[in-house]
This record gives C-alpha cells, structure tokens and sequence, in this order.
C-alpha cells in the first residue's frame, strides 16, 4: 500500500457546512460500571465557541473525554464530522480534534519549543525530520502564547501560568480544526486568560485567523469569562445537559440556582451587552448566605474556602 493512500495520511475531509462537529444521540460516558454522563443529546456546530458549565463533579470533563475519544460510549451514539468517532484512525483524528487536558503532566527534560513541537506528531511520519510547516505551526503558537523568549527553557522550571501556556501553545501547534479545552484558564493571570479566550473566540470568528473555520469546546468555571466569549453556553447539571443556548439565554437567576446552587443577580455588560453574574449567596436552605458586604467570589474554590471561614467566624 502507498503510504499516500493509508488512512492516517489521507486528508481530513471538509464534511460540510451543515454537518456539526460533533452529534451525540443518547450518549452515555463513565467509567467502568459507573455512567456518569447520561442520555446526552446534542449538536455542536462548527465554527463557534461552545463552552460547557455546570458544578464539580457534574460530568464536563467526561464529556470532553468522551469527545477526544478518550473514552468509548457507554450507550448512545457519537460523531464526529459526521462518522462515528470509532471509525476515526487515531491519527486522522488527531489532525482534526487536539485536547487539552484538566492536569497534563510535563514530562522530565523537555524544553519548551520540544514540547510544543509534539503537538505536530499527528503530522508528522516518525522518522522524518520536522517540516517547514511543522517549524511554522511551532513558531506560530508559541508566539500567539507569547512563549518565543522561553522556547529553550525546561518546562519544569517555569512558574504554572507559563506551562498552561506551553500546553495551549501544543494544542495550537496541532492545528486541528477542532480544539477540546478543559479549564485553559487555569494558572493564568487575568489579562493571560483573557488574552487567551480572546485569541480562541478570533480563531471560531468568521473575520478572525481561522476564518470562522474553527471550533472551539472549552469548559470554564469562571462564569462571566464563559459569558463573554461562548458563541453557546451548554449547563450541566449531574451528568445531563440542563441548558443550551447564547450566554444571555442561559445565565439566569434560575438557572443558576438550580446548576450551581447560587443566589446570583445577572446584569449586562453596558460594552458588548453579555450578561454579568452578581454572586449573592448560596440558594440552597439552611445554608449560610454570604453577608452583604462579603467580597464577590465566582470561583468555587475560594467561594468554598469563604464558606468555610464565614462557618468558623459565625
Ligand atoms: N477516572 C475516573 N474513574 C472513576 N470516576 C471518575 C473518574 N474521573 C472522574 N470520575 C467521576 O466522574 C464524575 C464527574 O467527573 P468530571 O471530572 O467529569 O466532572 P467535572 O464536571 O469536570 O468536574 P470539575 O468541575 O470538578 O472538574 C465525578 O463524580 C468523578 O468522581
């Protein structure tokens, strides 16, 4: 067989404007005996941010592993393109769908543009040198994740907003149509993370570097940075989808309540009009709501850890 013609090799089809990213029909994702995605049934369009939101636990980066072929449906059907995601070549896959994992682990000894460059494998046949293409797509990403002036330093020597970079940068290197990013905000300082989603939504937008081309899944905690840069917000709440639709649609003071347990204004955004959540306390009874003046926490960690000492002072 000509290598030309193996399937790895083969270029990725454009399967159409109409065909979505990603289909899940009755889609059900776990872990051994234990579902914990349920009865998904969604379409993800092509050329949009999707970002998916929902409490710890409730399922998001099980679906995203689902999505990266990660993990084999429970029940239910999963296409990607079109095709069902196990008929996918590994490789072929990989050229069209990247990840970008909750916790990657660096491996030992690797230098940044090293490690960038490993998001041009799929590319790449195992005994050629890299390409131009591949030196390209490396040099790109790294400055887009403003990298270039580390790009000889040990990844393990840099601080954690600086590796979340390099692991951003190799998921762009891998230039694949489709981008799965779990939290990609972590570790990074506010004008990093909106720099990030900023750069992201432009790569999904039809005037932006990817031409409208790209598709964008990311799960974010933080409420009002998923507000402002989700073309659609899907809610999740104990492994099923609650809620699809623009960010104004979703975020509201019920739906809130009911996903995350929050007692929560929503007010717009006087530049763009994208709707601001307003955190006021839990919604559940008999828990302890946040004092008036108590400083306005969107991410659960603090906000736990706020609870935690409002329990200890009261
Ligand atoms: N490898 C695993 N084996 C068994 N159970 C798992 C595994 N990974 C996750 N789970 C369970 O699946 C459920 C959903 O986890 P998942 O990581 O998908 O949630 P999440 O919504 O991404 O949460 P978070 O916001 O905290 O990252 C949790 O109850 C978790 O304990």
């Amino acid at each position: 067989m000509s290598p030309e013609l193996r399937p790895d090799l083969r270029p990725v089809q454009d399967p159409g404007a109409d065909v979505p990213a990603f289909r899940m029909r009755g889609l059900s994702l776990g872990y051994d005996d234990r579902t914990v995605v349920r009865e998904v049934d969604l379409d993800i369009p092509h050329g949009a941010t999707t970002v998916l939101i929902g409490a710890n636990g409730c399922g998001k980066t099980t679906l995203l592993k689902g999505l990266s072929r990660q993990l084999r449906p429970l029940a239910g059907t999963l296409e990607a393109d079109g095709r069902g995601v196990r008929e996918w070549h590994a490789r072929q896959y990989a050229r069209s769908v990247s990840l970008l994992p909750q916790s990657p682990v660096v491996p030992e000894g690797l230098t940044v543009a090293e490690l960038v460059e490993r998001g041009r494998h799929p590319h790449r046949r195992w005994w050629g040198a890299p390409s131009p293409d591949d030196d390209a797509a490396v040099a790109r990403a790294m400055e887009l994740t403003e990298l270039t002036a580390l790009a000889g330093r040990p990844v393990e020597e840099l601080s954690g907003g600086q590796r979340q970079r390099v692991w951003i940068a190799l998921t762009l290197a891998q230039r694949a149509r489709t981008m799965l990013l779990d939290e990609p905000t972590s570790y990074l300082d506010l004008a990093h993370q909106v720099d990030l989603l900023d750069m992201l939504r432009g790569l999904a937008h039809p005037d932006g570097p990817g031409g409208g081309r790209a598709t964008v899944v990311a799960v974010l905690h933080e409420l009002n940075l998923a507000a402002r840069v989700a073309d659609r917000l899907v809610a999740m709440a104990a492994g099923r989808i609650v809620a699809v639709g623009t960010p104004a649609e979703v975020l509201t003071p019920g739906l809130l309540a009911e996903v995350f347990g929050l007692r929560a204004d929503v007010a717009r955004d006087p530049v763009g009009g994208r709707p601001v959540v307003l955190p006021r306390g839990r919604a559940r009874e008999g828990s302890h709501p946040a004092p008036i003046d108590a400083p306005v926490f969107l991410d659960p960690a603090p906000r736990a850890a706020a609870a935690e000492i409002g329990r200890t002072l009261l």
